[in-house]
């Protein structure tokens, strides 16, 4: 089933048309990634989807029910993280987390359980500090276990990894990694490393609209080419018959023709190389392609 499913939303602030016809459908239990660069309208779609911000037209449902602006009871399935989560800084991660799940209304009974099953979750169990003291990775860790304390069915990251070193990046990821199967995550990114790593699926969004969605989980995003080592003489004797890309020294990447047109193109020319690789497209060779 289907926990977000976005169809047809369009949302323009004057005449910066910012989402143009966005399609998206997320699966429960999995980890999409929403990537896009700088400005493509990712925390927009996301403040669309928390029933905070207006769209002009286009229908948003999350686990079955359609969001309306203003109405926040679609919320009640959505634990949020900001980029740049708020807190009160003179409490602990405890006296907070008991803070929230008093707002949330979770029984008093059952309220330290949780609680300290989150504060382990996200490695703040035993940190007796004030949150003023947090470092901004520790901030982003109380964050995602905040977000979780009502146990939503969607957890919605707004690019939770951008300002973080890689060991703080690490952590949250595997944060997100560990709850997948308690919830759904999105987050918004455009670290790709972060998508290759934890993400079942992600979207690409630009101009407004969703233009490639890419299944992570067999990592096969297509051929890029055959990279083949070429002495000179070899090369010149096939430059009429293939393109050839300089990549290194004697090393030339094919592209245009399948493996098979390559071997029997190499074949009619006498040519053996030693080495002959398929090279594989990555996430990012995907995304340039997509979106240039
Ligand atoms: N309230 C607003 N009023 C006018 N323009 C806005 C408003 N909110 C966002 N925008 C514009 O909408 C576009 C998309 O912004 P948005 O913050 O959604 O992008 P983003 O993909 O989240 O970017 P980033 O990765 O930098 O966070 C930008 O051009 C931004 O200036």
């Amino acid at each position: 089933m289907s926990i977000l499913k976005i169809d047809d939303l369009h949302k323009s602030f004057r005449d910066n048309k910012v989402i143009g016809g966005l399609d998206l459908v997320v699966e429960e239990n999995t980890i999409y990634g929403f990537i896009g660069n700088n400005g493509s309208g990712k925390t927009t779609t996301m403040k669309m989807v928390l029933g905070l911000l207006k769209q002009d037209s286009g229908e948003i449902h999350v686990n079955g029910e359609k969001v309306v602006f203003g109405n926040t009871s679609t919320n009640r399935h959505i634990g949020f993280l900001p980029d740049v989560p708020e807190f009160y800084a003179y409490m602990n991660a405890g006296e907070y987390l008991e803070l929230c799940a008093e707002i949330t209304g979770i029984k008093k009974a059952d309220r330290k359980a949780r609680i300290d099953h989150l504060l382990e979750l996200v490695g703040l169990q035993g940190v007796e500090k004030r949150i003023k003291a947090y470092s901004r990775g520790m901030k982003q860790r109380l964050g995602i276990a905040q977000a979780l304390i009502n146990r939503p069915k969607l957890l919605i990251c707004d690019e939770p990894t951008s300002a973080l070193d890689p060991k703080g990046r690490k952590e949250i990821l595997n944060i997100l990694h560990q709850v997948k199967g308690e919830t759904t995550v999105v987050f918004s990114t455009h670290i790709l490393s972060d998508v290759e790593r934890i993400c079942d699926k992600a979207g690409i969004l630009y101009e407004g609209k969703l233009v490639q969605e890419i299944d992570l989980k067999d990592g096969n995003f297509g051929d890029k080419g055959i990279v083949v080592k070429l002495t000179p003489e070899e090369r010149n004797r096939l430059a009429g018959d293939l393109i050839l890309e300089r990549m290194a020294d004697n090393m030339y990447r094919i592209t245009g023709c399948t493996l098979e047109e390559v071997y029997q193109l190499l074949n009619s020319h006498h040519v053996y190389p030693d080495q002959l690789v398929r090279e594989r497209k990555t996430l990012e060779d995907v995304y340039l392609e997509v979106t240039s």
